[in-house]
């Protein structure tokens, strides 16, 4: 319970740290305040039996007294728990939604984002139910039996001691029995998430599937999930309810105990009768607290998950900015030198140097895995290099600053991101205070205008979740439009290699040739017509360039580059005739 107080202080400002101060203390005394009352239960039984009618009074009026400051003590704590459980909703999603804004780009796979968007919606409610629902009773059930202890040690000290140690031996219990469900709690989260993961896998792959004829009883990966998922909820809710038990029968075994030795002390004459009956009466609250102690840990762990979740995705370093932006002198791009690797040992990129002068369009190939998308990932700040330097216009871009970067970068990359939305939507979310013309205008040269033509309700068409009321051709289409409407002189591009229909392929190739027209533009090249048309060709291997130079010096040098041409030919059904020189790539299809 300390742990999690201290990892809720983690996450807080100082005044709401004040708020959770003052919350624990009102509760503590709380507990304090109860335990004392359940004492006084005793000399009031003892002075009503001796008949001491005074005395008993006297009594009544302290734990009279007793229960008013317990009441004023809990609806003070309860008001200002409440209030910082709302607050720390806030507080959590402000901090999460703050830190991800500037975390590197390259941090959100696709893991990463399920998990964000796990805790900033279950996450953050279970840390607001501690301070809300859970330190009241958690602080209560422990802070009230200590009392009850510490008021019996000058009652009857023999008692208290057999307390003292029934509550180590149920405590260590508790401890032991939290760390096997914790155990069974983390392979359930992993087997829900694994199940969750390939049922969403299932769902998108459908049409290969169905191909494939495999339906959800021939798909070994879901049936696997889902068996191991189903068998670890059984074994989580097996161990759960055993733990209970085992638990509920400690602290009973503890009562009979206590019960016992008060009944024998009695008969021995040491214990009076009234004060026998007095600190039983303590021992059942006594061990009622333990009981909800056992009952609310679960829900404490849960919550002690979430914080330390979220504590560990705001401990993740942004990228470094600049205190004053440095201003691009051109809009060419350098990579000086630059190394790169993802894990700290595997280098991704080695040593890559390459000048694209401003308005040039440069093609980078090479097999699958040799770095072309990391290449690109560092030009636009996704991640720092490990060592050299990524300059725009002759500046650094960790000089550039984030957002000054992003303005003079358009992205294209193959999974087009479209959201919940309007078309219209969709195409202006690159510049939401774009004029009607200049929205037409990127629409009619993405191609976008013939999807309009199309749609039943053109511009205010809803495109389904992710897109999927589009073809792949068409969401590229508004993924250039977008580009073409930002206007940013950068254009990072990594060609779709998902094979197009003839018309959306030639609609596709039309958008990126008004998209490269006047930019700088590097470009992950799949198509003929993309790399004849390049300034320069960049092949990478193994995170190295092993060559580099137009279509015509890399045919004739008869490396890497000439085996990639010559694949990409029979693929589609090329044979060259020119070696023209502009973006709108002129090679020729064989008839
Ligand atoms: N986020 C990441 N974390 C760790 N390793 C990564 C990450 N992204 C890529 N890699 C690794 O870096 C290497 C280069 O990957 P990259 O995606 O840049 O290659 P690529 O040439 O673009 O490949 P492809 O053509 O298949 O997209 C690969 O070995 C890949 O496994």
């Amino acid at each position: 319970m300390i742990t999690i107080v201290g990892l809720l202080a983690a996450l807080l400002d100082r005044a709401h740290r004040r708020q959770l101060t003052r919350v624990v203390t009102m509760f503590v005394a709380t507990g304090v305040l109860q335990g004392l009352a359940f004492a006084c239960v005793v000399p009031v039984l003892e002075a009503a039996l001796r008949q001491d009618w005074q005395t008993a009074t006297t009594w009544l009026g302290v734990l009279a007294c007793l229960f008013v400051a317990h009441h004023v003590a809990l609806t003070l704590g309860n008001l200002d728990g409440y209030g910082l459980a709302c607050d720390l909703l806030d507080i959590t999603l402000a901090r999460l939604g703050e830190h991800t804004a500037r975390l590197p780009l390259g941090w959100y796979d696709q893991d990463r984002t399920g998990q964000l968007s796990r805790l900033a919606s279950k996450g953050a409610t279970d840390i607001a139910s501690v301070p809300g629902h859970l330190l009241r009773p958690l602080i209560a059930a422990v802070v009230s039996p200590v009392t009850v202890v510490v008021a019996m040690a000058f009652l009857e000290w023999r008692l208290a001691l057999a307390l003292l140690a029934g509550v180590a031996a149920v405590l260590a219990a508790t401890r032991l029995l939290a760390a096997i469900v914790g155990r069974g709690e983390g392979a359930y989260d992993a087997a829900m998430a694994e199940g969750s993961a390939r049922v969403v896998e299932f769902a998108l792959n459908q049409p290969a599937l169905r191909v494939f004829g495999r339906t959800v009883h021939g798909n070994e990966l879901v049936e696997t999930a889902l068996k191991n998922q189903k068998r670890a909820s059984k074994r989580l809710l097996v161990t759960g309810f055993g733990g209970l038990g085992i638990q509920l029968l400690s602290v009973q075994a503890l009562l009979t105990v206590v019960i016992a030795l008060a009944v024998h002390l009695a008969l021995g004459g040491t214990l009076g009768a009234a004060t026998a009956i007095g600190l039983l009466v303590l021992t059942v609250r006594f061990v009622e607290s333990l009981i909800d102690y056992g009952e609310l840990s679960s829900a404490l762990r849960i919550a002690e998950g979430s914080l330390r979740r979220v504590l560990d995705v705001l401990r993740v370093e942004p990228l470094p900015e600049p205190v004053t932006p440095a201003e691009p002198a051109h809009t060419g791009i350098e990579l000086r030198d630059v190394c790169f690797s993802y894990d700290g040992t595997t280098r991704v990129l080695d040593e890559i140097s390459l000048l694209a002068p401003p308005r040039s369009l440069t093609a980078v190939v090479g097999p699958s895995g040799s770095g072309k998308s990391t290449l690109l990932r560092l030009v636009a700040r996704f991640h720092d290099a490990t060592s050299g330097s990524v300059m725009l216009g002759g500046a650094d871009v960790r000089d550039l600053g984030t957002e000054a970067l992003m303005r003079r970068v358009s992205i294209v990359f193959q999974d087009v991101y479209l959201f919940e939305g309007t078309l219209r939507d969709n195409v202006l979310m690159s510049r939401p205070d774009a004029s009607e013309e200049a929205l037409h205008e990127a629409a009619r040269l993405a191609r976008v205008d013939d999807i309009v033509e199309r749609l039943p309700h053109g511009w205010q068409t809803r495109i389904g979740e992710a897109g999927s009321t589009l073809s792949g051709g068409e969401k590229q289409r508004v993924s250039i439009a977008r580009a073409l409407l930002k206007d940013a002189p950068v254009v990072l591009l990594d060609e779709a290699t998902a094979a197009l229909d003839a018309e959306n392929e030639a609609a596709v190739q039309e958008a990126l040739t008004a998209l490269a027209a006047d930019r700088t533009v590097i470009v992950i090249a799949h198509r003929l017509q993309t790399v004849v048309a390049a300034d320069q060709i960049v092949v990478l291997d193994g995170g190295r360039i092993v060559e580099r130079g137009s279509h015509d010096e890399l045919v004739a040098h008869g490396g890497r580059y000439l085996d990639f041409w010559r694949e990409r030919t029979q693929a589609e059904g090329w044979h060259l005739l020119e070696t023209p020189k502009t973006a709108s790539g002129r090679g020729t299809r064989r008839a």
